[in-house]
């Protein structure tokens, strides 16, 4: 298992705003409950939130020879997306899906931080969004195309900071 720990500090800073007039100024910089994301995490919810209406199978449901992978990819790379159970494979089937659903809006965004920060020190971006209390993720490769580790890493390190913040229960 690759360890995840991020090389900064675990303490996640929080920047908030006050509005003077038409003006945002920087209020303080304030400190959060820290996110351990070094422990392996325990198994997550499957959520099928990209289409409730048709869930997509899990990849595990999939033929991997089925599946797209980029080019010069380690061994254990098929291995590795298995483990990824709450991950859907989509529709391009060169990219892994996953919707997380917190019990608030702030968690939601503190999630998105958390992984923004591994993105940029990873230097690999997802393709997500947000509504309220719901964060969509998908991870793909663009290049070499294709899935690749980067993602599989990307989605592990996701379900270790989903599991640290908390999922709403159903
Ligand atoms: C130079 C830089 O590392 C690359 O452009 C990165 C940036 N982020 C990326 N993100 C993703 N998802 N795929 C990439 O191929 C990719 N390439």
């Amino acid at each position: 298992m690759a360890c995840l720990v991020p090389s900064y500090s675990p303490l996640v800073s929080f920047k908030s705003w006050t509005k003077a007039g038409n003006t945002l100024l920087r209020q303080s910089t304030r400190r959060v409950l820290p996110i351990n994301l070094s422990a392996p995490s325990s198994q997550s919810r499957t959520l099928s939130l990209f289409d409730p209406s048709s869930p997509r199978p899990s990849i595990s449901a999939h033929n991997p020879s089925e599946i797209r992978f980029s080019a010069g990819q380690p061994e254990d790379l098929p291995t590795r997306l298995l483990e990824l159970s709450a991950w859907e494979l989509g529709p391009s089937k060169s990219a892994i899906t996953r919707q997380f659903t917190f019990r608030t809006f702030n968690d939601a965004w503190r999630f998105m931080s958390v992984v923004a920060d591994e993105c940029k020190a990873k230097r690999h971006h997802p393709s997500w969004s947000n509504l309220y209390n719901q964060v969509s993720i998908e991870w793909t490769t663009h290049k070499p195309q294709g899935l690749s580790i980067k993602d599989v890493d990307m989605a592990a390190f996701c379900d270790r900071a989903a599991d640290e913040i908390g999922l709403k229960m159903p």
